[in-house]
């Protein structure tokens, strides 16, 4: 492990990572990669999850090809360096923010979007000009084998490279240094990433997971908002991160919700909901044991039925949950939905508020003041109002948790951001040595009053405040080098 982490950052110290050129000349490979190999993709990503060519696309590959040509669009102006105000001190001087790459940085991949959540972030650490460790989950070894295949066949072999294991293998390799770590998956495991890294004060982003709650307001079209959170819920089996995970709501909505729910997963999947190409599996049988375990005691509204040999459990919807029971302790990460009667939002409120700060929260109404209310007097990692996943979706919003949900975030400029150092620089002459001899020993009163005047005197910002500024300075500069402070 060692000496493969010291490849990577041998390349990475060769330079040849760090030019725009050859930044845009990856991420065309990774494009072409996706296009041409298409088909092994999703074939892998099926075998994982079960899901069908046309899911696996629209909701991986899109999103992947979509990021590579943002970056591609956008990296020519992100790298280049940015100007930064000045003051009087600085005023002849150039001063101004070059992003830089950080190094080698690894990235440790889930399973359940198990392409798009190791490739999106891979985009955003080779736009920066990073060399790049590749951890994909081993629970979607599938995924994980053609990442390892087809990335050596279009990338640069030694400046990003795959690494495939479980539990013993990623341990350590957390023991190397790394100059960042990007861990998807569980809490618990992020603590582990984060207590590692900060052996070699290596920064993290950790984009965990939660419980993320859906208040419904009475006020609002319910077959709308059923129909949105069907699809978010049931998607990919409820195993997505940013899946809404349990219903807040009077009890009076609760009965309706359920009927409409009802009516759109027959709408979505047919009757006969194990033969829809549409609905997923889950992973393995260790969380499908797990998921089962959360129906326990639970009054079933509908749904329930499952079968251990294919891992499937159908679209559920659980009645009157008792906040105290387990489905409620944990992130569900399965097609289970409980509701939560609340008397009000104030309520609900209070309910989000006592419990971790989760990845996502959603909101449903027509009262566009409840929505802002809700958003003002709660905290999570991103908000969609009357809709479910997709601010996901939109590369202009960063994406990534808080509190126990997360730490950091990343999605289009703001990935570039997160893989990047923003270095201040500052060049100044060797000349005008005259004006500095006010920040030079021995010190004086007349020399503070100036330094004061200088750098903390608010002057109006406009082109006659700035022509006096400078002329202040040329006097004072004047007034020093003759021996006058
Ligand atoms: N915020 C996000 O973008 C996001 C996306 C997907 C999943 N998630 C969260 O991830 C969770 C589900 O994923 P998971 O945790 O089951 O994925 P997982 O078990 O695949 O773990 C993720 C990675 O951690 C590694 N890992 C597991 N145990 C480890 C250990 N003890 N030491 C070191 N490394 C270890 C695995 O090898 C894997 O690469 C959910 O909580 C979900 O919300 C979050
Ligand atoms: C539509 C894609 C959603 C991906 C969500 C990632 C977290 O699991």
């Amino acid at each position: 492990m060692e000496r493969e982490v010291q490849r990577v950052r041998q390349a990475f110290l060769s330079g040849r990572s760090r030019s725009l050129r050859f930044r845009l000349q990856q991420l065309e490979a990774l494009r072409r990669m996706v296009q041409e190999r298409e088909k092994d993709i999703l074939a892998a990503i099926a075998a994982d999850l079960c899901k069908s060519e046309f899911n696996a696309y629209s909701q991986e590959v899109i999103t992947v090809l979509g990021e590579i040509d943002f970056m591609l669009e956008n990296l020519p102006e992100w790298v280049t360096a940015k100007p930064v105000k000045k003051n009087l001190l600085t005023m002849l001087d150039e001063a101004y923010i070059q992003p830089q790459p950080l190094g080698v940085v690894l990235i440790i991949g889930a399973w359940n979007y198990p392409f798009v959540l190791t490739i999106q972030p891979l985009i955003g650490a080779i736009a920066a000009g990073n060399a790049v460790i590749i951890k994909p989950s081993e629970l979607s070894e599938n995924t994980a084998k053609i990442v390892a295949k087809l990335l050596p066949q279009y990338l640069d072999q030694d400046l990003y490279i795959v690494i495939n294991g479980g539990v013993e293998e990623t341990t350590e390799l957390l023991k190397q240094r790394f100059d960042h770590v990007f861990y998807t998956g569980n809490t618990a495991v992020g603590k582990i990433v984060m207590e590692a890294a900060a052996k070699h004060l290596t920064p993290v982003t950790l984009e965990l997971g939660g419980k993320s709650p859906c208040y419904i307001d009475k006020d609002c079209d319910l077959d709308i908002v059923c129909r949105r959170i069907t699809w978010g819920k049931y998607m990919n089996c409820g195993q997505t991160c940013i899946a809404p995970d349990y219903i807040l709501c009077e009890a009076s909505l609760q009965s309706q919700i359920v009927w409409k729910i009802k009516e759109t997963v027959k709408e979505f999947y047919g009757e006969n909901i194990k033969e829809s190409p549409d609905y997923e599996r889950i992973i393995n049988l260790r969380h499908f044991k797990r998921i089962l375990s959360l129906l326990e005691g639970q009054k079933i509204a509908f749904g329930g039925e499952t079968d251990e040999a294919t891992r499937y459990i159908a679209p559920t919807v659980l009645t009157d949950v008792d906040p105290k029971t387990k489905v409620m302790q944990e992130e569900i990460f399965g097609p289970i939905l409980p509701i939560v009667p609340v008397k009000n939002v104030d309520e609900a409120i209070d309910f989000i508020n006592e419990r971790e700060k989760p990845l996502a929260l959603y909101v449903f109404s027509h009262n566009h003041k409840l929505i802002k209310r809700m958003i003002d007097e709660t905290s999570s990692g991103g908000v969609t109002g009357n809709d479910v996943i997709m601010h996901f979706t939109l590369n202009s919003l960063p994406f990534g948790g808080v509190g126990s949900s997360g730490m950091g975030a990343y999605h289009g400029k703001h990935s570039f951001n997160t893989f990047s150092h923003q270095r201040p620089c500052l060049l100044k002459s060797l000349k005008r040595e005259g004006a500095n001899k006010l920040r030079y020993p021995p010190n004086s009163q007349s020399k503070v009053d100036w330094g004061k005047f200088f750098l903390l005197k608010r002057f109006n910002k406009e082109k006659y405040g700035l022509l006096l500024l400078t002329f202040l300075g040329i006097v004072a500069a004047v007034l020093v080098k003759a021996g006058y402070y």
